[in-house]
């Protein structure tokens, strides 16, 4: 594991081989923060995206099956489709069948998907004032910025440079105020969706940012230094200039590809 130092943040990018390798480095760590953050305060506050993760997350539900407190979980989704929960777009119906459904132990009420209306507005004021109110009852915890402070945030990247629902050319990814936002027009299907700020993302303690296959090489080497052309705005920078905590990369060879070893900061 190689440690970034000429940065006040803490980076870590850890380069392995193959997918395999990444579902069980993520699995590793995943649990390490699940029992630390359980022993410090009894609770552990997950926000999952959707796409690939949720394949990558498979070495976690079954080899950490018994050795994970699950009862002391919450999870969020830092994105999500509008669509009912049991269409096939939703993040929440791949976490269901890929990971709440294997690992059996997360109660139901500490799980928190969308509650689904037609209006992506409507669903994104909902799931924000369902989070301001478990920050007023204490459940969750703000930084010193007001926003909520998760404690881990496990996130993909699309080609494009996109994290979350926040992407290039659309005007969600300069939200400063809002914690939760909504998109109706987005380049990926399906259109509407919600998805949490940047605010709310830089805020948590750790983030995880699990990138596999090289066609995620390009965005990768944009967001950590390797690329060579001009500076490209994608959403993902932004993560890697803003965020609060520890921000550590896990990446298969195919999406550390077009790292140039010199120009990686470790
Ligand atoms: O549409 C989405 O895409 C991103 C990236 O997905 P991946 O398949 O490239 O890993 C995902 O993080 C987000 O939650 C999802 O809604």
């Amino acid at each position: 594991m190689a440690q970034l130092t000429n940065c006040k943040k803490k980076r870590e990018v850890i380069k392995l081989v193959t997918e395999e390798q990444v579902a069980v480095a993520l699995a590793q760590y995943t649990a390490a923060l699940s029992e630390k953050y359980i022993k410090e305060k009894g609770s552990f506050n997950v926000v999952l995206s959707g796409g690939t993760l949720i394949h990558t997350m498979r070495v976690l539900a079954e080899v950490y099956k018994d050795a994970v407190d699950w009862s002391k979980w919450r999870v969020f989704w830092v994105d999500e489709r509008v669509v009912p929960l049991d269409d096939n777009d939703s993040n929440y119906k791949l976490a269901n069948e890929g990971f709440f459904k294997k690992v059996k132990k997360i109660p139901k009420q500490n799980i928190y998907p969308i509650h689904y209306s037609c209006s992506a507005h409507e669903v994104a004021c909902d799931y924000e004032s369902r989070l301001k109110t478990l920050v007023q009852n204490k459940i969750l915890p703000t930084s010193a910025c007001g926003f909520p402070k998760f404690d881990l945030m496990l996130l993909g990247i699309g080609p494009d440079g996109h994290i979350a629902s926040l992407f290039p050319n659309r005007p969600q990814r300069y939200e400063r105020k809002r914690w939760v936002t909504f998109i109706t027009d987005s380049p990926k299907p399906p259109p509407p969706r919600i998805t949490m700020t940047f605010p709310v993302i830089n805020c948590a303690s750790n983030i995880a940012m699990v990138v596999t296959g090289k066609e995620l090489a390009d965005p990768v080497a944009k967001t950590l230094g390797g690329y060579v052309g001009p500076p490209p705005p994608i959403p993902c920078s932004e993560l890697e200039m803003e965020a609060e905590g520890e921000v550590t990369w896990i990446l298969d060879k195919g999406a550390a590809s077009k790292l140039h070893h010199h120009h990686v900061v470790y």
